[in-house]
């Protein structure tokens, strides 16, 4: 996160700052195997809602997926290692600078497949919304602030359809 922020031209401290004492969700994932897996989908295209989410593809099989210039790209799962997801929040705090990734996860026709998703936003009574420093950079907030419960509110009364929820926030010119 301190890359992260630098990369935004501010103080290394600036974004991780906003997640101190922030809360923590974790979703364990089972998508059980399926003949026909080309018909079904493990879990709907989505953005994560939160800030920054670590994945962890548990058992060496296929399934998650980003999309990259329109297409569906396979992320391969590698033995141990964290997939880092940018959620929602990070995109809305960097002004868009950063943008959130929109991912799915399909099925196996034979193998079982389990993923482990730690989901980190920032403190339940904060806010969300661009970064100071950054409306000033780009003189316009490209997104509203709203308070980090209301967000909740928000996020948890959307169903998941790609990044749709992102809508909601946009600040019109
Ligand atoms: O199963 C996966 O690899 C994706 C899980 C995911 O995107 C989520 O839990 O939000
Ligand atoms: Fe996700």
């Amino acid at each position: 996160m301190k890359f992260m922020s630098r990369n935004l031209g501010l103080n290394s401290e600036t974004l991780a700052s906003k997640f101190e004492d922030g809360t923590q969700g974790m979703r364990i994932n089972y998508y059980p195997p399926c003949v026909e897996a080309d018909k079904v989908i493990g879990l709907t295209p989505h953005s994560d809602a939160t800030g920054l989410t670590l994945l962890l593809q548990v058992n060496d099989v296929q399934g998650l997926q980003i999309k990259k210039n329109g297409k569906w790209i396979v992320v391969k799962p590698v033995p141990g290692a964290f997939i880092v997801n940018i959620g929602d929040i990070i995109e809305i705090m960097s002004n868009g600078e950063f943008k959130s990734i929109e991912h799915r996860a399909v099925v196996n026709p034979e193998k079982q497949r389990i993923s482990i998703a730690a989901f980190h936003s920032p403190h339940i009574k904060g806010i969300v919304g661009p970064l100071p420093d950054l409306v000033k950079k780009h003189c316009k907030a490209n997104y509203k602030t709203i308070s980090t419960e209301d967000y909740i509110r928000l996020i948890v009364t959307n169903k998941l359809d790609g990044k749709t929820q992102l809508d909601f926030l946009k600040q019109e010119d």
